[in-house]
């Protein structure tokens, strides 16, 4: 299986080569690498189109920015595509829908085990203590050099927070936290600091109880390593749109 690298220049992009390269027993092998900038010397190029040529799945943890011509490369070669890359606008976000219809996609805005273990216990906790009752408060800390906020895994969790209450975190997320807070909203607080790897914490509080789910990474090998486990999970699948607790759970046997 040949594996390219979107973003392979980048702090999680540079993780996943080294990890690919330096595994004997890896499955796969790097094809090559995506960036703004080509080095043919590390098969290294800027257009998506020809690191989908000679790749059957590319992870992806390059920007937005790059989303939807990374879209249209992928699906017009029959690629794979595992997203990790978060911060997507609308535009991007329809493009990662439209191409799911015609590649298999993998999108997971955390690579880590713990962390998609966290979402279902997330929405476990959204379904079992009501919003009238418990105010749910999301904190993510991260690096000085992360340009999106709130994380895309602090969405993550809103979302199975508000899946378990029966209702879509659009309506009722609350990033800005001037005035009053909204009944039922799901409040996110982010913190930039320092090579903080990346932190997050789902609080739920009552008038009379206070619950805290936290999770820490403090190797960024740890989303490397995820995201290789998706790219071999996704390799040979249908099209669809996947993601990490198929992986990790092994559900949607290949056919
Ligand atoms: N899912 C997960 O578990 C994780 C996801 N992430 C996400 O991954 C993404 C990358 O994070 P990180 O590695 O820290 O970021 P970096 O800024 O270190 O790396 C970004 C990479 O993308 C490349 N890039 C930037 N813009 C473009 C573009 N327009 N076209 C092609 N390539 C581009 C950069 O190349 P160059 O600058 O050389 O051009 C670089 O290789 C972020 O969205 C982050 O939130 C991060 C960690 C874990
Ligand atoms: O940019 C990062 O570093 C990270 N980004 C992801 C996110 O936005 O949730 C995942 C991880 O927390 C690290």
């Amino acid at each position: 299986m040949r594996i390219g690298i979107a973003g392979i220049t980048g702090r999680l992009g540079a993780l996943c080569a080294a990890e690919l390269e330096n595994t004997a027993s890896a499955p796969g092998i790097l094809s090559g690498g995506l960036a703004r900038k080509a080095d043919p010397s590390r098969r290294i190029v800027t257009d998506p189109s020809e690191l989908a040529a000679c790749s059957d799945v590319v992870i992806d943890v390059s920007s937005p920015d790059a989303t939807c011509a990374n879209a249209r490369a992928f699906s017009s070669a029959g690629c794979a595509w595992v997203i990790g890359t978060t911060g997507f606008d609308a535009a991007a976000e329809d493009a990662i829908e439209r191409a799911s219809a015609v590649i298999p996609v993998l999108r997971a805005a955390n690579f880590a085990p713990g962390l998609t273990m966290m979402l279902d216990l997330a929405r476990q906790l959204g379904a079992a203590l009501p919003a009238s009752e418990y105010d749910a408060e999301i904190l993510e800390t991260h690096h000085r050099q992360k340009r999106d906020a709130p994380s895309g895994t602090a969405l993550a969790i809103g979302e199975h927070v508000a899946r378990g209450r029966g209702a879509a975190l659009a309506g009722i997320a609350e990033t800005d936290r001037s005035g009053l807070r909204g009944e039922g909203a799901i409040g996110f607080a982010s913190l930039r600091a320092g090579q903080i790897v990346g932190e997050h914490s789902l609080i739920l509080t009552s008038d009379t109880e206070q619950i805290t789910l936290s999770h820490r990474a403090f190797d960024r090998r740890v989303f490397a390593q995820g995201a290789l486990k998706a790219a071999y999970w996704l390799y040979g699948r249908s099209a669809g749109l996947y993601d990490m607790a198929m992986v990790f759970g092994s559900q949607a046997p290949k056919s």
